[in-house]
């Protein structure tokens, strides 16, 4: 069973995929030395190798931690997504394991809704045509088939934080707005719920993707799908290279049923700048292919740089879980002059009484005691005298059902 009581010297760190540096000096500043910052994402052996030798792993939305890779992490306390999505990391077997996951929820989503803007009015003057013309030698100097984004209908399916956003910045544009979601939300201006999907891909000038990664969405956009949009149609996914299935979509462009589309997430995406970026959709100029960057502004990776390892310096030395998308939240106060014993467990009965029998047998002094837990584990905080923080932290850790346990000073 994992159990730690470390100096912060020796609690190690390891940011991948290029985060912020100033999540490098936030830790730095709160004492924890020991941070490797890697520009790319890691796969395999090297993954297994290196995660199992931390405590924190820092992610964005390249590297996998699959329930395989998280079998290596024995000592991995909390993981933090440096973005919006966590759908790359198996957040049940965390859980199951203890592992606490955090993310960024809000800092990119103004970047990605002013991207998909701008690709909705580059793809309805059929810009990236005439600029692949230009810089080839040709002039496509043409009205045909160009239009204003004033009075065209958006489509938005998935109405949450960039969705809404986007809906707000395109009606101040003059565009009409529709949106479709599972939940039913607050139309922001004059925005309107559509009667379903099969609706809203049938009426929209533009459809513009906002949902998460998750088996209800994974190629939700699929031949049948795309054979609804309207001839002339423009169509957007920002959101997860898993919800489209690329080659039907390639195929109305060839076909011309659709304006153009811009596709910023890919099924498979390259694992670093200097790999190859491979797609059905390459050499088709009336596709804006970015390399899933809706969330790369230096605004949106310096917020999330500080966000992220805010809720990782807090989690490691205070314990405060809130805003854990996988954990039961416990916002704790400071424990000034006690130590901290920190247990997560699994939720089965009996695990709380055999904590609190083993305290009082050995007279533990319990000056506080927090507990919070899901459908799958529970969290139970425990402040006490700094004589008995050794003894708990060990006879705690042997209690069945026992996850995680460590300790603070
Ligand atoms: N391209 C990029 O760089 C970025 C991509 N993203 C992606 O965008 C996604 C959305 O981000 P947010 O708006 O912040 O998430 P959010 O959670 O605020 O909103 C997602 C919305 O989709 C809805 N939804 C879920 N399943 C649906 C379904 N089957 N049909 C229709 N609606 C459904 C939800 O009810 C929710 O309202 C993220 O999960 C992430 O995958 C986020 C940031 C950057
Ligand atoms: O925030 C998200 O979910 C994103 O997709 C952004 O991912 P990234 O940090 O650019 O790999």
């Amino acid at each position: 069973m994992p159990k730690t009581s470390l100096d912060k010297s020796k609690i190690k760190f390891l940011l991948l995929e290029g985060v912020h540096q100033n999540s490098v000096d936030a830790l730095h500043a709160a004492g924890y030395t020991n941070v490797e910052l890697l520009p790319g994402a890691l796969e395999g052996e090297e993954l297994l190798r290196k995660i199992a030798d931390v405590h924190f792993i820092g992610v964005r939305s390249r590297t996998q931690l699959t329930a395989q890779v998280l079998e290596h992490a024995h000592k991995l306390v909390a993981i933090g997504c440096f973005c919006i999505g966590t759908n790359q990391v198996d957040l049940k077997v965390a859980r199951e394991k203890g592992i606490a996951v955090f993310n960024a929820p809000y800092s990119n989503t103004r970047s990605v809704a002013e991207l998909v803007l701008a690709q909705a009015i580059l793809l309805l003057r059929g810009i990236p045509e005439k600029n692949a013309a230009a810089h080839r030698g040709g002039w496509l100097k043409s009205a045909t088939n160009a239009y204003e984004a004033r009075g065209k209908t958006l489509g938005i399916v998935g109405y949450g934080a960039i969705g809404s956003q986007l809906s707000v910045l395109a009606e101040g544009l003059g565009m009409h707005v529709q949106f479709h979601d599972v939940v039913a939300k607050l139309p922001l201006g004059n925005a309107h719920q559509a009667a379903s999907l099969h609706e809203l891909l049938a009426t929209s000038d533009i459809v513009s993707l906002h949902v998460p990664d998750l088996p209800s969405t994974k190629w939700m956009i699929k031949a049948a799908e795309i054979a609804q949009l309207k001839p002339g149609a423009i169509f957007i996914n920002a959101s997860r290279g898993t919800v489209v299935e690329i080659e039907p979509l390639a195929q109305a462009i060839r076909d011309k049923k659709l304006l153009g589309a811009a596709v910023d997430v890919f099924p498979t995406e390259p694992k670093s700048n200097k790999d190859e970026f491979v797609s059905p959709l390459r050499g088709l100029d009336n596709v804006i292919l970015t390399p899933h960057i809706g969330g790369s502004t230096m605004e949106a990776q310096a917020n999330i740089g500080v966000e992220v390892a805010a809720k990782l310096i807090r989690y490691s030395d205070n314990g405060t879980s809130t805003s854990s998308v996988n954990f039961p939240e416990v916002a704790l106060p400071e424990h000034p002059g006690k130590h901290r014993v920190l247990h997560v467990h699994r939720n089965q009965p009996g695990v709380l009484s055999q904590i609190n029998r083993i305290l009082s047998d050995n007279d533990v002094n319990i000056s506080a005691q927090y507990l919070q837990t899901n459908e799958a584990i529970g969290y139970v905080v425990i402040d006490l005298d700094a004589k008995s923080s050794d003894l708990a932290l060990h006879k705690l850790a042997e209690v069945p059902g026992t996850l995680r346990c460590r300790v603070l000073f």
